[in-house]
């Protein structure tokens, strides 16, 4: 008999010789032989056999632990397109979350990290909040000032392609800096979701991970309808449904939902059922579906409706962020102008007004009332808001504060505004947020413009001198230093 450390294919080889030798005579007793080398041998491949595939098993976990654990997955690959292909954007989501019905969540180490990362650091206790979207222009501000003010805070971004990923990378690793892990996934994976239960008990999820831009609806609507309603129902099944106890949800919501309404400023008690985009249609489904989450299961779920948000890391397919880079390419823009002959107007937000607004509504948010059985113990919360800076301005403004700030003047062509589910002005009314969390917008379009510039020509390094007239007399540089450091403690 070989001995173990003889490989299958060697004692294979010896029985060979054996036979070969064996005289006629001896026919039953080499046939005997012959058996028990053959069943060796086998006995030693499937040996063999399964020792090879552990060693390759292991080596596998060696070269590609994201597979395994699927978090703090870091991509090289950037795309400087904003909007990609339709067909792109939409497989990229769907493979996302199909591909991961099948990946394994986890292992120790995994979750040590997500536990970490969730529990606040407060004495006074603080809350444990999952951001979805975390990686996006809001979704960053937002963990970073939760986390400044001592909150738990786990993020999750499926890191999609609709504007440079790279951007979003970026974003990733300042909140890694800051202690804040953001898993690689998709919220249509019901199964990270319910893991993420499992391991860390959040008190609260602000979702804002959702398929943004009014007018890429009209190329991508696929996609609109995967992330903004199929997203938010898995989002708020699981927690309906699986997290225990259920936390309460913030979600983003859009001043879009306003649509074809002409009263002004958009109250929260104005009609919202005339959308003018699909982008549009499915925020103001989604606010329907938190409706029915919360009058079934009793969820507590606070939808904001935000206005224009502008700022430091913002989105690069948004007007105010292409438009400065047209200008600083000398390239020219398209300005809409409203059917009436008006110029377009928006209610800019800026981005720290819109975190003080994220973060009032998460302390205000209210107990949920339901339970893993299905059972509520009475009515949940169910709040709307309007998160805007109250004053309107023409777009052709904004141009105006980016050329004084850039230097630079911009090759304007003006058109009437296509028929692409734009809206002339929205404005909003913001005494609801005012009364219930202390709401209160105090940035002007030029300082939250010129500190959109000071980022934008420093994250690009561009060679580009701001002018010194566009700072206002509470922005002079020993300020501008303090208001600074204070913005990126806090957002
Ligand atoms: O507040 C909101 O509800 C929405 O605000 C923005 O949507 P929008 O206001 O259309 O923001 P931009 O795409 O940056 O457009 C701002 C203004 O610039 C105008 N614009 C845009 C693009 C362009 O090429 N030319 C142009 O004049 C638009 O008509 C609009 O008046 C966001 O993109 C949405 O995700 C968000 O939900």
């Amino acid at each position: 008999m070989p001995s173990s450390g003889i490989t299958a294919v060697d004692a294979a080889a010896k029985g060979m010789k054996l036979e070969r030798y064996a005289s006629g005579g001896a026919l039953l007793l080499r046939r005997a032989t012959s058996a028990k080398l053959v069943s060796a041998s086998s006995h030693l491949l499937f040996r063999a056999t399964v020792l090879a595939t552990l060693a390759l098993v292991f080596l596998f976990t060696l070269h590609y632990p994201s597979l395994l654990s699927r978090s703090f997955h870091l991509s090289s690959s950037s795309s400087s397109s904003p909007h990609p292909s339709s067909s792109a954007s939409h497989r990229s989501l769907l493979m996302s979350s199909s591909s991961s019905a099948s990946a394994s969540y986890g292992g120790a180490a995994w979750e040590k990290e997500i536990r970490r990362s969730a529990r606040p650091s407060r004495n006074d206790g603080g809350i444990s909040v999952l951001v979805t979207g975390a990686a996006g222009f809001v979704g960053t501000h937002c963990s970073l000032a939760l986390k400044a003010r001592g909150d738990g805070v786990v993020g999750l971004d499926n890191f999609n392609s609709y504007y440079d990923p790279s951007l979003k990378r970026a974003r990733q690793a300042l909140l890694a800096s800051r202690g804040v892990a953001v898993v690689d996934a998709d919220i249509n994976d019901a199964a990270l979701l319910e893991k993420l239960f499992d391991v860390a008990a959040f008190t609260h999820v602000l979702h804002l991970a959702a398929q943004a831009g009014v007018r890429y609806a009209m190329e991508a609507p696929q996609t609109y309808v995967a992330s903004n309603v199929a997203g938010l129902v898995s989002v708020l099944e699981v927690a309906a449904k699986h997290a225990d106890p259920q936390p309460a949800v913030v979600w983003a919501s859009s001043s879009s939902v306003y649509g074809l309404n002409t009263d002004a400023p958009f109250s929260e008690d104005h009609r919202t059922d005339r959308p003018a985009s699909l982008y549009a249609a499915t925020k103001k489904a989604g606010e329907a579906i938190a409706h029915t989450y919360n009058h079934i299961y009793g969820l507590s779920i606070t939808g904001l409706r935000f206005f224009t948000v502008y700022g430091p890391w913002g989105r690069p397919d948004m007007a105010y962020f292409f438009f400065a880079r047209s200008i600083v390419a000398g390239e020219p823009i398209t300005l809409f102008r409203a059917a009436d002959g008006s110029d377009a107007r928006r209610d800019f937000t800026y981005i720290d007004d819109v975190v003080k607004g994220c973060l009032g509504a998460l302390d205000t948010a209210g107990k949920s009332t339901g339970s893993r059985s299905g059972k509520k113990s009475g009515p949940a919360p169910l709040r709307v808001y309007n998160l805007g800076n109250t004053s309107p301005v023409p777009v052709t403004r904004m141009v105006a504060i980016l050329e004084k700030l850039l230097g630079k003047k911009a090759n304007k062509r003006i058109v009437t505004m296509p028929s692409n589910g734009d809206v002339p002005f929205t404005h909003a009314n913001v005494s609801h947020a005012a009364h219930d969390f202390g709401y209160r917008p105090t940035t002007s379009l030029e300082a939250g413009l010129r500190h959109f510039v000071d980022w934008f020509v420093e994250y690009y390094k561009l060679d580009v001198k701001i002018a010194k007239g566009a700072r206002s007399a509470a922005d002079k540089p020993a300020k501008k230093k303090k208001a600074a450091a204070a913005m990126s403690a806090s957002s």
